[in-house]
């Protein structure tokens, strides 16, 4: 759908630059109830990364895999699955509907819809308040914000330098979500998450020699060491060749090509590594990080150096831009590189743009609204891996870097009669970590099938505080696996007593 607005106009109080769900969010809050007008300027395609390339599709191939997983471990459904493998064609069309077919007039109608309006080009700061959008057609229009802009041009894969690397054209994430033909050999760069949750949907899908080199010692190096260790030992199990503790020195390729994304980018790739071996592959999969899309965005022109994340306050706004009207939210901030809190931080900024605006508060003083630091303690993540991995606040090396006066206990999640029912030969672990000087919940890492479900309830403990005696009389459901909230409660219960 062609986003149109009026050719001549060039003014509303927020432009929001970059077009995902964070900044459709932004500019959602920002115009709701203040009676403010708002555009999206975004260069491919309204929704962002996540719609398109990454959260959804990631999710569309791990589904099908995890439920074929399910049904081969319980008794009566097993038997009916003998010899069958996934339907490669119908989970890559599958995919190809969540995706919408990259179509995003969805997403249009809906911005439309809600009075939001979407100019297609790419956006550049162009001094204060004023951005110049390169448009399809070829020509510039510069467009001035009354109130303020917010950045929102997300993130794109690492590209390491190494020798050859470039040149070899490898897969970014992009393509690794929208593959279209399963190579039969793949490298994959990198332990942290992307790396494993690309590993898990790459080898039901058929790829018959799946490697992963990594320079740490663990995958999800971010996470407590257990989640990592789990899901390595599932990945070894189901064939995945695991190379800790390499770096790769250089690749080669054969006739690298541009054939579209998730198509084999040519022909052979050489990987070697650090202690001399190589490995051998039809593609490499680059899984090394996020850099943020802000080296060519105009930020020179408001004084602000090209390039890197962007440092923001608890509203939202850059640190580096004087007079509250440069906002970042999403990857480009470098504070949490996931949707759901790109989003947090769009609904807060969004509403610190409406409040300034409608209560007039001069530049620099405090809007009323409260900022993002609780939300960002909760920092909730899944990693969809079998088994997943969930988690929210900190892990327990983080609280004692912090200083907090930590105790920890840990449950294996295998021991519930409701993860028993799930599967008998259930895989899980589970841990919290506490702040003994407040006597609250501050981390929790849950790992097993499903937990993904089970984070929100540690998201709130940990946003809420919500004081160890009031916790204990939050009852979970029998046979549900949130009953390790109740083990891991006793757990600590019976550590204190041991301790006095
Ligand atoms: C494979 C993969 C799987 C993931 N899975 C999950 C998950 O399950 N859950 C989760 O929470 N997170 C997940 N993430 C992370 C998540 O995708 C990102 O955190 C999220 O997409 C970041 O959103 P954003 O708002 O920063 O911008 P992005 O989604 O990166 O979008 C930025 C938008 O800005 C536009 N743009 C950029 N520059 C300009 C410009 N100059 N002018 C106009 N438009 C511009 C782009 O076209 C794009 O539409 C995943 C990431 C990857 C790579
Ligand atoms: N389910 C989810 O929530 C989900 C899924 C995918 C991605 N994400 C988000 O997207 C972001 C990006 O994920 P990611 O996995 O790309 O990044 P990451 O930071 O999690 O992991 C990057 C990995 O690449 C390695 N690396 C970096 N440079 C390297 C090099 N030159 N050689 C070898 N290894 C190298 C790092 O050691 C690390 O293991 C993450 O912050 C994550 O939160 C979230």
């Amino acid at each position: 759908m062609a986003a149109r607005v009026d050719p001549d106009r060039s003014e509303w109080d927020v432009i929001v630059l970059g077009g995902a769900a964070a900044g459709e969010n932004a500019a959602q809050y920002a115009t709701q109830f203040s009676g403010l007008d708002a555009v999206l300027v975004e260069a491919e395609l309204l929704g962002g990364e996540c719609s398109y390339w990454a959260c959804m599709p990631s999710k569309a191939l791990l589904r099908p895999a995890e439920v074929l997983d399910g049904g081969r471990h319980v008794p009566g459904v097993s038997s009916l699955l003998t010899g069958r493998e996934l339907d490669v064609r119908a989970v890559l069309a599958r995919r190809d509907t969540v995706v919408n077919g990259l179509d995003d007039s969805s997403q249009i109608g809906w911005a439309l819809g809600v009075g939001i309006d979407v100019v297609r080009g790419y956006g550049r700061l162009a001094g204060e308040r004023a951005v110049a959008v390169r448009t399809a057609a070829g020509g510039t229009r510069v467009l001035t914000a009354r109130h303020a802009v917010v950045i929102d041009t997300g993130s794109c894969t690492t590209v390491p330098t190494i020798p050859g690397m470039s040149e070899a054209r490898p897969w970014t994430s992009r393509d690794v979500t929208n593959l279209h033909e399963v190579p039969r050999r793949v490298v994959v760069l990198g332990g942290g998450v992307v790396a494993c949750e690309a590993a898990t949907w790459l080898k039901p899908l058929g790829v018959e020699e799946l490697s992963i080199v990594y320079r740490r010692a663990g995958l999800l190096a971010r996470a407590e060491p257990f989640a990592g260790r789990m899901v390595a030992d599932r990945l070894t199990a189901a064939g995945v060749r695991l190379l800790p503790g390499r770096s790769v020195t250089e690749v080669r390729r054969d006739d690298p090509r541009d054939t579209g994304v998730g198509l084999p980018h040519g022909g052979e790739v050489t990987v070697r590594l650090d202690d001399g071996s190589t490995l051998v592959a039809d593609e490499l999969v680059l899984a090394t990080g996020r850099t943020p899309n802000t080296q060519d965005i105009g930020l020179s022109s408001v004084g602000c150096p090209d390039g890197g994340f962007l440092e923001v306050d608890d509203e939202q706004a850059v640190r580096a831009v004087d007079g509250h009207w440069l906002y970042a939210v999403g990857d480009v901030c470098g504070r949490a590189l996931l949707t759901h809190m790109g989003k947090y931080q769009a609904r807060i900024a969004g509403e610190v743009i409406a409040a300034r605006a409608t209560e007039g508060r001069p530049d620099g003083a405090g809007s009323g609204v409260p900022g993002s630091a609780d939300g960002h303690r909760g920092n909730p993540q899944v990693t969809f891996t079998d088994p997943e991995v969930g988690s929210a606040g900190m892990t327990e090396r983080e609280a004692r870097a912090a200083g907090l006066d930590v105790a920890t206990v840990e449950y294996d999640m295998a021991a519930l009669a409701g993860t028993y029912v799930q599967r008998e030969d259930y895989l899980g672990r589970a841990k919290l970590v506490f702040d003994r000087g407040t006597d609250t919940v501050v981390g929790a890492t849950f790992v097993g099938s499903g937990v993904a479900e089970l984070v929100h309830s540690a998201t709130t403990a940990i946003v809420a505080r919500v004081p160890l005696p009031v916790l204990w009389h939050v009852v979970p459901s029998y046979p549900t696996a949130s009953e390790v909230w109740l083990r891991l409660l006793e757990a600590y219960r019976a550590e204190k007593r041991r301790v006095g």
